[in-house]
């Protein structure tokens, strides 16, 4: 395999902050890889070394074989989170724009069509909506058909159906063998679309994997959330694992976990409620996303850096269950 980004050691301090601390990876052709992490972890930091932006105070980055700063820009395609272009272009011209920008470009017409603009193709930049602006940046990343695409929050503030646009874009592009990496917060696009998903924390990427390795690895147990006011004491006689769930927000019943689970054996559950009086409005099942992962790792971070004790159950917060899954 041919290694198209090499992260080694990268360091990144302003000030008092520490933005990098060690960061080590390697993407391969084709690959789509989520660098995924709470606010402040590092992301756009590592995007701005491995893409030149800026300049890491220790560590190597290589992208495509080459210093970042050496790349042909032909080659690289980059979409920064801030990324504001002129108000007063149209989409159209927006991507004539860039597309004279390089010597062997794309049709923008092609590419309007591929991000879904094809409609609001002679909209102003300024008037068009937020979701249809975030498109037509990311059209601007490829008109020069790119063989490594950096996507820095690519799909923050679209709606549901243009986010798909842009995701079945991306699957393409890689299919087609272009590299691609994306930032998100959004833990369903990065299962979706990543190969290999990299957790970054405190500046380190404390794991990488394939989706279903890190939930395999981190995710625990399916769980069933149960709508009730009942103590997980009320359940003591139950023969699964039963915990409080974390603070379920408003309008909802506290709720309990019971955890190690199948699907199969809700109905014991049911049978037990029923059989001990215990009111409840809602059973939902959900085995462990990415999700569940995040907050897991994510909290244990946190946990190490602030010195915070586990209270033993470190996946307490992870027991939203995924949507669709109600029984
Ligand atoms: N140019 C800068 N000057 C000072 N501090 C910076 C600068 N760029 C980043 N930082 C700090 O470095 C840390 C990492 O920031 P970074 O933007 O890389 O995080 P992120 O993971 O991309 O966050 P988010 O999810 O909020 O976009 C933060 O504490 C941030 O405030």
């Amino acid at each position: 395999m041919e290694a198209v980004v090499e992260a080694t050691e990268l360091e990144k301090t302003y000030g008092e902050t520490v933005a990098l601390s060690g960061a080590t990876l390697t993407i391969e052709r084709g690959e789509v890889f989520a660098l995924i992490g709470p606010n402040g972890a590092g992301k756009t930091t590592l995007v701005r070394a491995l893409t030149g932006t800026t300049d890491p105070d220790a560590g190597e980055a290589r992208i495509l074989g080459d210093a970042p700063r050496a790349v042909d820009r032909d080659r690289l395609g980059v979409l920064p989170q801030d990324f504001s272009p002129p108000d007063r272009l149209t989409a159209r011209e927006l991507l004539d724009y860039y597309a004279g920008l390089y010597d062997d470009a794309r049709d923008p017409a092609d590419v309007l069509a591929d991000v879904g603009l094809v409609d609001s193709a002679d909209t102003w930049y300024e008037d068009l909506s937020g979701g249809q602006q975030r498109r037509a940046c990311v059209g601007a990343t490829l008109v020069n058909d790119p063989d490594l695409l950096f996507l820095d929050e690519p799909t923050t503030g679209i709606d549901p159906a243009g986010r798909r646009t842009v995701w079945r874009l991306i699957e393409e592009l890689a299919a087609g063998g272009t590299t691609v990496v994306l930032t998100t917060h959004d833990m369903a696009e990065a299962e979706r679309l990543a190969d290999r998903v990299g957790l970054l924390a405190d500046g380190s990427l404390v794991a990488q994997g394939t989706p279903e390795a890190l939930i395999a690895e981190h995710g625990g147990s399916s769980r069933l959330t149960i709508d009730t006011d009942a103590e997980p004491a009320a359940f003591d006689d139950l023969e699964y694992p039963v915990d409080q769930a974390a603070d379920r927000g408003r309008n909802r019943d506290a709720g309990v976990v019971v955890r190690e689970i199948d699907p199969e054996a809700i109905g014991i559950v049911v049978d037990y409620l029923e059989a001990n009086d215990l009111a409840y409005t809602g059973l939902s099942w959900a085995e462990p996303d990415l999700e569940t992962v995040y907050l897991e790792l994510a909290d244990a971070t946190e946990r190490e850096r602030t010195g915070r004790l586990d209270n033993g159950d470190a996946t307490a917060d992870a027991d939203r269950p995924r949507a669709g899954e109600t029984a």
